[in-house]
């Protein structure tokens, strides 16, 4: 079995486990389900024409002699319903239970990547692939009860019912059966990878379609619904390419394995027409051999569909059984304490990062050095690319450095718990996204046992009161996925009240207030300044005047700290600070 298929099967057995009862109560009832029912009324119809073959039984002797074979025929019929539905008890349960946990084992696998992970991803594959994940366990169960299991069951019932009796055909029947079963399962193993092609292209196309969608103001505004068109069309038409391969391999496979059941059942017909003639075989135990093969040929053919359907289950969990494979780029130090913020002191000291995005790397620092003091407001300017956001994320933790450490009043963040440290830390993004949820929910999301009042006062210092007020619902009203109804300054108001009431020691604002109109930005800045106030504050700007009133700015080209130092030394200095400085004011100017 490939690595994949078997990870996947021991993430399932980890969710299983924790059932067991259940599973166990499937797997009997279902054997016991087909030994009564399938192999039960057979052998007692087999009982009765013996006993019927043996000598005439008179009319008014029909019910003394028969009875007891009819009361065996109703309790293996009634035993066999009860197990019936015992089966359908112990599956449906056992389905609700795992799909919860597979649900929440996912979740948890997603929610504890990296930022580095999520930016080398689809949002839309990682959704898909995790739905995907949970439809394929009950698959791969319900394969499992139909047929797996009842041909598990044939050959035990088989041997015992009729090894008694007729030895030499029951040697037979099997050798020709465990020929049928190995042709299956190396068929199998050729079609397995095909499947996990499959699956992958489809991925793909689930990606390529929400990658579209999530930008799909810019395919309309630059007007590429043909590029974006034929790229949906590239990855459809690899699908159709790879689900035809895996049908043609299915397809070859049916025709070997339907092959040796026509050649089952002739050697059966031979065996049983000359039976009675070679081996004295009664007549009941004849009806028992020609039922019980045809049944075990008609439950082999399903071995088929169901190797069938093992396979694109297989195919489909791969996607994420990969996810949860990955290992955490980012995780907490086993034991790892809770970072405890006094006063705010922030030292940056020898970092060494680099992107890696499918073994390219993107090296973004190289040994810098930065020592914010407690209490300090630092605004981080610099051209395009310089790295400012991704010394924000660095101090966030959203990616591990490579070289170097990060202290916060002493502690070493990457020793910490990483929840603690964010919990210290209210970040306002450069592109403010929202929840589909109500606004006041969006704005209590770092503090959610905030009052009514103290939400709608974060919202009024963030110059947000008006306009919310303003919408039909008020703080109830649901924002749209990821806050598409509202405006981007909108937005970043509400991200900026979030960060208000958040009220941690640390404060870091990436563009904060870059959607936001001078008037807005005006009124905006000041609540900023007091929220400052006493706050360690890392500002990134790339609008001057937004960081020019703070303590302290440092200028950052490619990586390495340039300039730095409070904004009339930098103006004096005439460097680079200077130079973006009269370009920016020089524009407004004109
Ligand atoms: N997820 C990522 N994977 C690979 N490279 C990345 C990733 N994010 C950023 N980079 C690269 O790292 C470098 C620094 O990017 P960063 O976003 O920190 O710059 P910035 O100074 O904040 O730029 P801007 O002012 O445009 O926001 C850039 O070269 C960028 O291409």
């Amino acid at each position: 079995m490939p690595s994949t298929a078997r990870r996947t099967l021991h993430y399932y057995w980890l969710v299983t486990r924790k059932h067991f009862g259940l599973f166990a109560l499937l797997v009997l009832s279902t054997l016991f389900f087909g030994g009564f029912q399938t192999y039960g009324n057979p052998f007692v119809m087999g009982l009765i024409v013996d006993r019927v073959s043996a000598a005439p039984v008179a009319a008014d002797q029909v019910f003394t002699v028969f009875g007891p074979y009819i009361a065996a025929l109703v309790l293996v019929n009634v035993c066999g319903q009860t197990c019936s539905k015992l089966q359908d008890y112990a599956l449906w349960k056992l389905e609700i239970a795992v799909s919860y946990d597979l649900a929440t084992m996912s979740f948890d696998a997603l929610s504890n990547q990296s930022m580095t992970f999520h930016s080398n991803r689809f949002g839309g594959t990682l959704v898909s692939q995790t739905s995907k994940f949970m439809a394929a366990y009950n698959q791969l169960v319900e394969a499992l009860v139909h047929p797996f299991l009842p041909v598990l069951g044939s050959v035990v019932f088989v041997c015992i019912l009729l090894g008694p009796r007729v030895p030499v055909y029951v040697v037979i029947l099997m050798a020709l059966f465990a020929v049928y079963a190995c042709v299956s399962y190396i068929m199998y193993k050729r079609i397995l990878h095909l499947n996990e092609n499959a699956a992958r292209a489809q991925n793909n196309l689930s990606g390529e379609l929400s990658d579209a969608v999530t930008n799909i103001l810019t395919v309309k505004t630059y007007g590429r619904e043909d590029y974006e068109r034929e790229l949906f069309d590239r990855a459809n038409r690899e699908v159709v390419a790879r689900d035809s391969k895996r049908m043609r391999s299915s397809l070859l496979r049916g025709v070997l394995t339907a092959g040796i059941a026509v050649i089952i059942m002739s050697v059966v017909a031979v065996f049983i027409s000359g039976g009675n003639a070679w081996f004295g075989i009664t007549p009941g135990t004849l009806v028992m051999m020609f039922t019980y093969t045809y049944t075990m040929t008609q439950q082999f053919n399903f071995v088929n569909s169901g190797l069938q359907r093992f396979n694109r289950a297989f195919g489909d969990a791969s996607g994420m059984t990969q996810v949860l494979d990955e290992p955490r780029l980012v995780a907490d130090a086993p034991g790892a304490p809770d970072l405890k913020v006094r006063e705010g002191a922030i030292d940056f000291e020898g970092i060494g990062f680099s992107y890696e995005d499918g073994g390219v790397e993107t090296r973004v620092f190289d040994g810098l050095d930065l020592h914010i003091p407690a209490g300090q407001r630092i605004g981080l300017v610099g051209m395009s690319g310089a790295g400012k956001t991704t010394l924000t994320k660095l101090l966030l933790r959203l990616s591990d450095i490579q070289e170097g450490r990060i202290m916060v009043d002493g502690q070493d963040v990457s020793r910490c718990t990483q929840q603690s440290l964010r919990r210290q830390i209210a970040y306002v993004p450069q592109e403010a996204l929202l929840f589909h949820r109500s606004i006041a929910e969006n704005i209590a999301y770092g503090r959610p046992d905030a009052t009514m009042d103290q939400i709608r006062e974060a919202a009024r210092r963030a110059n947000a009161l008006e306009f919310i007020e303003r919408l039909p619902q008020g703080f109830n009203t649901v924002t749209g996925e990821r806050g598409v109804k509202l405006s981007g300054g909108q937005r970043q108001r509400i991200a900026i009240a979030r960060a208000m009431l958040a009220d941690c020691p640390v404060l870091v604002l990436d563009e904060a207030t870059s959607a936001l109109d001078s008037e807005s930005e005006k009124m905006v800045q000041d609540a900023l300044e007091e929220l400052m106030r006493g706050r360690t504050s890392i500002v990134v700007a790339h609008r001057l005047s937004t960081v020019a009133s703070l303590d302290r700015i440092v200028v950052l080209d490619g990586g390495k700290v340039v300039e730095d130092g409070p904004h009339a030394r930098l103006i004096e200095q005439d460097g680079e600070y200077a130079h973006l400085w009269s370009r920016q004011t020089g524009a407004y100017l004109e």
